[in-house]
């Protein structure tokens, strides 16, 4: 346990086209923080024959993943999204647009491409470009069912093929009777000149029937099912299709018009699932062709660069008959074109991605399930044996940030499970264990938490870190950055007197808007708590080495802290590190990240943590830290106060803590109001 110290997705070809689980396998683990895991179901997980697709028909459930079998549909692999999944395959079968929006990693691209498996195979269709002889610069487009384009092709190439072998004999047998006319009439010049002047007639004046094979640009024989096409950061050209430019143009070397066509995404998505991850990248202009696709359901292609010859060429409407899965976080809805947006609203639907799951039986099951998902996607990683599998659930836990739920950010997750398994196969061990996972927890470490490492290093060689004694305007705060770093943020402050109007609240440290409100809300704090008149006085906030910047308000019961001590003269313990959000009445509000906050205050030395009281259930930290540091949870700001500040008469302190918590409304209302809480 942690130690807490409670107040706690017709043709008929001629030259001229026509047109047309696991059951309960109960075992103990040996940490105190995951006495919850030891009755993860297993045996439920598992399918019919209680195997793995990639293991022998007949195996033994050993609480392994190979005891698992994975589903074969994509989309009965997708765990923890059940809203999405129902809503994909509704939109399936109706053929609507679908918008996804969500953290990375949470299944995004995977259900896209099960919407794919889920699309009628029988509906797909080949796209021909054949050459127009009315206007070469209108290339014609004809649609013929799946796998029928190839034979087309190879139709026209042999028919051609046949006629150049006809001409080329012609030519042959014209040029013997010419060269034998010359030899037996001693006519030699007249006879080469003659000679030279047929062959070029027939080579050149004649149409090249090669030139006349159309082109097939776009073909799904090769796909067991509708066409999924990944259009995600395409430039114009790869989403819209282009013409490519061609340097000889006219002198019979040219290449004709509609063998240059290229198919856009959105020609090769037809009948099939046109998936744009990140959508608001994606420029306003081809937002708006993506728009005209979807509403016409064809798309004409042109060359995209004004300055090759592709651009003189316009092809017939070529069909893109798709149906739309966007993707982003929550910035994608923003940098959406309304129109585009409007559009997927109005003919299909939004999804919204979990990013945890509570941790039931059930969901541990699909936990299971994933994980030897995953095993089996990779194809060479050894089986997870049942305490890896603990393991894996006990890191997922940790990852939520909440108490009583899993996460499903499970690209990361995976990430974990292959280096874990990478381990066990380097050791050639046959299933990959518990200490694997705690290896590749130590190995596979993201960008953001080995930079917090970094820092803690640094900090420490340079003895920036303060980890003992007191200090006056200093307080240890927690910061996180990306999703599991955490790192010590120190804040100081310190009074000036007053320049302009005075009573301002100067903070510094790259802090973002969330960030610079926080400040202020302390402010109606500082004056509840200090009781002083600040108009004279700027009080100076600064947020030590954050150089990429502050987010969010999880900092200000450390500003208030800091200030307030700054004020006040009052030493501030530097054995302690807070995290918490506050609100303008003084409560102390949850946060996040406050695990990995935990961790890295453990890491830097630092003794004793103080946290927002909702949040003490999130809290799994590792086994490493568990004795070296003491959590602390609080709910109201006089309780930070009281445990981080050592003032010289500790007596009166509290006696004046009690006091403010006790006539703060009276003494603004100027009634007797009776407070509803005590203070100890
Ligand atoms: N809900 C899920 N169920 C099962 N596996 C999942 C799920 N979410 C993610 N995964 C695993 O993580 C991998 C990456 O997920 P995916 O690419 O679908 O995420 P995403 O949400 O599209 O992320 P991004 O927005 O970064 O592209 C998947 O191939 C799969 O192995």
């Amino acid at each position: 346990m942690n130690r807490v110290n409670e107040p706690s997705e017709k043709e008929n070809f001629s030259d001229t086209p026509d047109t047309d689980h696991i059951e309960p396998v109960p075992e103990t683990l040996t940490t105190d923080n995951k006495s919850e895991e030891t009755d993860a179901p297993i045996a439920e997980a598992k399918g019919a024959n209680g195997t793995s697709d990639n293991e022998p028909d007949q195996q033994v459930d050993d609480g392994s993943s190979r005891s698992v079998t994975v589903p074969e549909k994509l989309i009965d692999q997708v765990i923890g999204q059940e809203h999405a999944v129902e809503v994909i395959r509704k939109a399936a079968t109706q053929r609507r647009h679908v918008m996804m929006i969500g953290t990375p990693g949470t299944g995004k691209s995977m259900l896209a491409k099960a919407m794919a498996e889920l699309l009628p195979k029988e509906e797909m269709q080949d796209i021909l470009a054949y050459p127009n002889s009315d206007d070469q610069n209108e290339p014609i487009i004809r649609t013929v069912k799946s796998g029928r384009g190839k034979e087309i092709v190879s139709a026209h190439k042999a028919e051609a093929k046949k006629k150049i072998q006809f001409r080329n004999t012609l030519i042959m047998i014209l040029m013997i009777g010419i060269i034998g006319y010359a030899f037996i009439t001693y006519q030699w010049l007249m006879g080469i000149i003659a000679a030279a002047f047929i062959f070029m007639a027939l080579r050149y004046a004649t149409p090249r029937e090669e030139q006349m094979v159309p082109k097939l640009i776009v073909t799904n024989d090769k796909t067991a099912t509708a066409p999924f096409v990944d259009a995600t950061g395409s430039h114009a050209g790869a989403l819209l299709g282009d013409v490519r430019h061609d340097p000889f143009q006219s002198g019979g070397l040219e290449t004709p018009a509609h063998d240059r066509v290229e198919a856009g995404a959105i020609h090769r998505a037809h009948k099939g699932v046109l998936f744009v991850d990140e959508i608001n990248t994606l420029g306003l202009p081809s937002q708006q062709s993506l728009l005209t696709a979807m509403q016409e359901g064809e798309f004409a292609i042109t060359g995209q660069s004004e300055r090759s010859s592709g651009a003189m060429v316009r092809t017939e409407p070529v069909p893109c008959d798709f149906v739309m899965v966007a993707a982003g976080n929550l910035d994608a809805v923003e940098g959406m074109h309304p129109a585009l947006r409007s559009r997927i609203r109005g003919n299909g639907y939004e999804i919204y991605m979990e990013d945890t799951m509570p941790d039931t039986p059930e969901n541990r099951e699909k936990f299971i399930r994933f994980i030897a998902q995953e095993i089996k996607n990779d194809g060479m990683i050894p089986h997870f044996d049942r305490s890896a599998i603990d393991e894996v659930i006990h890191e997922a836990k940790r990852r939520s940030n909440r108490k009583g739920y899993l996460t499903l950010k499970l690209r990361d997750m995976g990430g974990l499970i292959r280096v874990a398994g990478d381990l066990a196969r380097q050791e050639g061990a046959e299933l990959t264990t518990r200490r694997h996972v705690l290896e590749a927890k130590k190995t596979a470490r993201s960008i953001e938490d080995q930079i917090s490492g970094q820092m803690i290093r640094r900090t420490r060689e340079y003895e920036l870190a303060v980890v003992e004694g007191t200090e006056i305007g200093r307080v240890n705060g927690l910061a996180v950055m990306g999703s599991d770093a955490g790192s010590v943020l120190p804040i100081m402050a310190a009074i000036t007197p007053a320049q302009g109007d005075g009573g301002n609240i100067i903070a510094t440290g790259l802090l973002k808007e969330i960030a610079q409100e926080s400040i202020k809300n302390v402010g109606a704090i500082l004056k509840r708590f200090t009781g002083k008149d600040i108009r004279n006085i700027d009080i100076h906030i600064q947020f030590i080495g954050t150089y990429q910047g502050v987010e969010g308000d999880s900092a200000s019961i450390t500003v208030a802290t800091a200030a307030i001590s700054a004020l006040e003269s009052i030493p501030v313990r530097q054995d302690i590190a807070m995290t918490g959000s506050l609100s303008v009445r003084g409560d102390v509000l949850p946060v996040g990240g406050v695990t990995y906050k935990i961790e890295a205050a453990a890491r830097a030395g630092i003794r004793k943590v103080l946290i927002p009281k909702a949040n003490l259930g999130d809290v799994l930290i590792e086994d490493e830290f568990i004795s070296s540091i003491e959590i602390i949870p609080v709910e109201k700001i006089d309780e930070v106060l009281k445990i981080a500040l050592v003032p010289d008469n500790r007596e009166l302190f509290l006696d004046k803590l009690k006091t403010i918590a006790w006539s703060t409304t009276s003494s603004i209302l100027g009634t007797e109001i009776p407070a509803t809480r005590t203070v100890v």
